[in-house]
C-alpha cells in the first residue's frame, strides 16, 4: 500500500467517525491494512484498537462499500462483531471455505440469542446489531451500505499470531511504499 493511500484512508474515516458522533481517543492506535493483497479498495479495513488488555479487547473499524475483510478465523479469540453505523454483511462458515464445502449447522448468537444457521450463510446486521463469533468459526464481512462503522469487542487480541486466513497469500499487515510522509504512526509501523 502506498503511504498516501493510508493517509487518505485515515482522513476519510476520521471524518466519518466524527460525522457519526464517534469520538476517537487521544492518539488513536490506527491499523490500516490491505491484507497484503495490494488492492485496498477490494480487501481493506481500517481499525483503531481502543483497548488491548490480556483479558479483553475493543476495536472500532471502518470499511467502505466494496471493501471486504477476507475469510479468516481465530484459534483463541472470541469476538462480537457489531454494526455501529450502516449495514454490515457477515458470512460465516463452520470450516475454512477454501477447503471444505460444509453444510454444518453453526449455533450463532445473533443479538444475544442463539440461532442455528447453515455454514455459508450470510447475516445482515443493521446499526446496533451484533453477532457473537466463537473461536474456530470462519467469517468474512463487508458493508452493504456506502460506508460502515463496525465495532469489535473480544477476548484477548493477537493480530500477529491469531489470524488464520483462507487465502495463503494474505499477510495481516500491509507492505508500505513510502511515497509521502505518514500523518500518523500505524500499529504496524516500527
Ligand atoms: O478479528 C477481526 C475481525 O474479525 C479483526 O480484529 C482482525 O484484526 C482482522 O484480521
Amino acid at each position: 500500500m502506498r503511504r498516501s493511500e493510508i493517509n487518505n484512508a485515515i482522513i476519510a474515516s476520521r471524518a466519518f467517525f466524527e460525522q457519526h458522533g464517534w469520538a476517537l481517543p487521544p492518539e488513536p492506535k490506527w491499523d490500516v491494512t490491505d491484507f497484503g493483497l495490494g488492492d485496498f479498495k477490494k480487501t481493506g479495513l481500517i481499525l483503531i484498537n481502543l483497548a488491548e488488555e490480556p483479558e479483553y479487547c475493543e476495536k472500532l473499524m471502518y470499511a467502505a462499500k466494496g471493501q471486504t475483510t477476507p475469510s479468516h478465523t481465530h484459534k483463541k479469540k472470541k469476538e462480537d462483531i457489531i454494526c455501529r453505523t450502516g449495514i454490515l454483511q457477515i458470512k460465516l462458515w463452520a470450516e475454512d471455505p477454501a477447503k471444505v464445502e460444509s453444510t454444518d449447522i453453526i449455533k450463532l448468537k445473533i443479538n444475544g440469542k442463539y440461532t442455528d444457521i447453515t455454514s455459508g450463510t450470510e447475516v445482515s446486521l443493521l446499526a446496533g446489531e451484533r453477532v457473537t463469533i466463537e473461536s474456530g468459526v470462519w467469517h468474512e464481512f463487508y458493508p452493504a451500505s456506502d460506508e460502515c462503522i463496525i465495532g469489535e469487542v473480544s477476548t484477548a487480541n493477537d493480530d500477529l499470531n491469531d489470524n488464520f486466513f483462507s487465502n495463503p497469500d494474505i499477510g495481516r499487515y500491509a507492505e508500505i511504499d513510502e511515497d509521502e510522509a505518514p500523518i500518523v504512526k500505524l500499529l504496524s509501523d516500527k
